[in-house]
């Protein structure tokens, strides 16, 4: 059996997933129907959802799919948005923030990975951001990119132009996993998230040799992902 496949079949070690996607539903069909496949996985896998709030767009699909199946869903609203005319009902908790900026430090602290549907401004906003993050130590979480239908394949050759030209490392490029279905997304975080223990557990007990701090603070900030947010741990290894 491929090692992917194996890995992929251990349950996930995700407990909450940030979810980040446009707040209107889109043209074409394949969106919504990626938004409720995507939260029939997290249902599948145990996995609780952080997002925006609301009933609107995409998110308002995926956010009633994961409520439907039992998991928790945390919508995450600054005070101003929370006019039901404005985002529409949300299920599930509902926590109010004072603005936007609290909004995204709330979404990031509560997860311990990130996913981007398709979006607008708003969504790239987002998934930028949180990469940026990354890019900086901030955070050590996976960031994951549903390309549907290849929506954001611009936006990947962009990065890879930004790449060639010098601006972004490649090692900053490889933060993003991108997939075209949810359950190869979810199937490459859970991948990504699992080799990088193997690859720690491999340096410290079979090369028994020196293990930089960072990777240290990963192991450790990784067995308690769920409770990330408080440490702001650097990890610029990973
Ligand atoms: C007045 C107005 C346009 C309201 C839109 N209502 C919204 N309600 C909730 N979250 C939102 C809203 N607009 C943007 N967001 C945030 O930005 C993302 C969606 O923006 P967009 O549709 O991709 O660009 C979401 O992940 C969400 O966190």
């Amino acid at each position: 059996m491929e090692i992917e496949q194996q890995l992929s079949m251990i349950k996930s070690r995700f407990k909450r997933i940030c979810v980040y996607c446009g707040s209107t539903p889109g043209k074409n069909p394949s969106y919504q129907i990626a938004a409720i496949q995507l939260g029939k996985q997290l249902v599948e896998r145990n996995i609780d959802l952080v997002y925006g709030g609301g009933s609107i767009g995409l998110m308002g699909r995926i956010s009633q799919v994961v409520y439907d199946g039992g998991r928790h869903v945390l919508g995450v609203i600054p005070k101003t948005l929370m006019l039901r005319e404005i985002t529409g009902e949300t299920v599930g908790e509902v926590r109010a923030v004072s603005d936007m900026h609290q909004r995204k430090a709330e979404m990031a602290r509560q997860a311990d990975a990130f996913i981007a549907l398709p979006g607008g401004y708003g969504t790239l906003e987002e998934l930028l951001e949180i990469i940026t993050w990354a890019q900086l130590g901030i955070h050590d979480k996976p960031v994951g990119l549903l390309n549907v239908d290849g929506y954001y394949n611009s936006l990947l050759a962009f990065m890879d132009k930004a790449v060639d030209e010098g601006f972004v490392t490649p090692a900053a490029r490889h933060i993003i996993v991108s997939a075209h279905t949810a359950q190869d997304l979810m199937c490459k975080l859970e991948v990504h998230f699992q080799l990088f223990f193997i690859l720690i557990v491999h340096y410290y007990y079979q090369c028994s040799i020196f293990i930089p701090r960072t990777f240290n603070t990963c192991t450790s900030n990784y067995r308690s992902a769920h409770d990330w947010g408080t440490t702001h741990t650097v990890c610029s290894n990973y």
